[in-house]
């Protein structure tokens, strides 16, 4: 249970000038979702092109359960992928569209009854595509991709333009098929879609990996040992707090992030100084937390701050 399902070893990849990858290396597990996070540009959607053969790298290696792809037999067997949910034809019912995909790899019809169930298409699937929403080519794009009841699954951006109702089905589906022990690949922009989804990792930036941890290990590096605090007298509580050594900043109206001393002397210092609190925790980073610490200089286009330069 514990083999690699994709991996991805020194990928090299230039386009004319850009280099798109410079020695991407890691691999995917089977029974996890997967995250693969970067910022614009980092070379996420160039990597799963490259591991179903859409791209030839320049160097390097990418397996699917140990073997090329282009050796595969019946790939979608082995992995579906969800690479862009625009790329279909637009006059073709979504229900031919899988139909045709399933008949190319001898898949029977009964078989696209039971995907379209499952990626909740049934009250639209006789519509023609051309017509779908951003959403529903995604939900089209994930049926399509579990046609062959694959073990590995690899999906670019599955939310973008999904409602919210949609990403709420969506993490619960992905969260389904780890669970089902496939190996789940996921790319995404957004950590908010990835904090609740991901069991694991891939942090990439410029064409390489910069940080490969489980969720759990990467919020937990970018809390630093910090102290939250909930309090209906800030102004007090961070002059009690300086005195005594520690460095108090607020966050929002009533709320602070102390450094320099642990929860429960936060807790003895406020309640000395008849300081009153609600909250006094150990504070837990999101996971948009420790990806910006990561990726601070990993970002190809930033912005230029309003009146200042870009960083
Ligand atoms: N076909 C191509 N021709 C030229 N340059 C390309 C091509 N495909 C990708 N690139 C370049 O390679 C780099 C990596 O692009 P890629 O699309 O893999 O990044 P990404 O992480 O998926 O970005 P995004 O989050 O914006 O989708 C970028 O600089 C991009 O402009």
């Amino acid at each position: 249970m514990n083999t690699a399902a994709i991996e991805v070893a020194g990928l090299r990849k230039r386009f004319g000038g850009t280099t798109a990858l410079d020695g991407m290396t890691f691999t995917v597990r089977p029974g996890r979702v997967t995250g693969f996070a970067g910022p614009n540009g980092a070379g996420k959607s160039t990597t799963m092109r490259v591991i179903v053969g859409l791209d030839a790298p320049d160097a390097g290696t990418a397996l699917v359960g140990g073997r090329p792809y282009q050796s595969l037999r019946r790939p979608l067997t082995h992995v579906g992928a969800l690479l862009d949910a625009a790329a279909l034809q637009p006059g073709r019912s979504a229900r031919n569209h899988l139909l045709w995909l399933a008949h190319s790899q001898g898949l029977t019809a009964s078989r696209v009854d039971e995907v379209v169930a499952q990626s909740g298409l049934q009250g639209a699937i006789r519509r023609k595509a051309g017509g779908y929403s951003l959403g529903m080519r995604q939900r089209l794009g994930i049926a399509a991709a579990l046609l062959g009841d694959p073990p590995v699954l690899m999906l670019d951006e599955p939310f973008n333009g999904m409602d919210p109702e949609g990403i709420v089905w969506m993490r619960g589906f992905l969260r389904s098929l780890a669970v089902e022990g496939r190996a789940v690949l996921v790319s995404s922009h957004l950590m908010s879609e990835l904090q609740d989804t991901a069991d694991h990792l891939v942090v990439i930036g410029r064409g390489r990996v910069i940080a490969d941890a489980s969720v759990a290990e990467l919020t937990a590096d970018a809390s630093g040992g910090r102290v939250s605090v909930r309090t209906a007298m800030p102004g007090r509580a961070v002059e009690v707090l300086s005195a005594a050594g520690a460095e108090a900043a607020a966050t929002g109206p009533g709320t602070l992030i102390i450094t320099g001393s642990g929860a429960e002397q936060v807790a003895m210092l406020l309640s000395r100084n008849a300081v009153p609190f609600s909250e006094v925790s150990a504070h837990r980073a999101t996971l948009e937390e420790a990806y910006l610490e990561l990726t601070r200089d990993a970002v190809e286009f930033r912005a230029a701050a309003p009146g200042g330069e870009a960083r």
